[in-house]
């Protein structure tokens, strides 16, 4: 699977706690970042992250690239609610993005330990069965 993983600058500690518990998990998956976020994450856990631009600098919008192409399986996103980011318009169209093409979106940690959870139980297998039906439909 392929696993968006986001954090506004309050959050980047929460995020690095959050994937250094659960990099038993993550790391079976492909990771995908927003720069600042994966560089935490690189450097406290060692897992393999690919690294997109800064947030405020195209990060949302490459992610949300790769949603419309729908090669994004989950987006966990620990947003600051509470902090005016200059990108606003970025992260609510990554937002709307998830809600177009059906991806889970998790916005806090409480939300993204109950999909990591399931992650590990294969809760969102059917994500697999989806893009294979694409696949063939593109073939035909
Ligand atoms: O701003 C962000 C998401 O909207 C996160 O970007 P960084 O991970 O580069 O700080």
């Amino acid at each position: 699977m392929n696993i968006a993983l986001i954090a506004h600058d309050k959050k980047k500690q929460d995020m690095v706690n959050f994937t250094t518990a659960y990099q038993y998990i993550l790391k079976d998956h492909d990771l995908y970042a927003t720069g600042t976020t994966g560089s935490r994450i690189r450097e406290a856990t060692g897992l393999d992250v690919h690294l997109f631009q800064s947030g405020p600098l195209g990060g949302d919008q490459q992610i949300g690239a790769m949603i419309a192409n729908d090669e994004m399986d989950m987006v966990i996103f620990f947003r600051d609610p509470l902090t005016a980011q200059p990108h606003e318009p970025d992260i609510s169209a990554l937002m709307r993005l998830c809600d177009v093409y059906h991806i889970p979106l998790a916005t806090n940690i409480a939300a993204s330990e109950i999909f990591i959870r399931g992650l590990e139980k294969g809760d969102f297998q059917w994500r697999e069965i989806v893009k294979l039906k694409k696949e063939q439909e593109k073939q035909a």
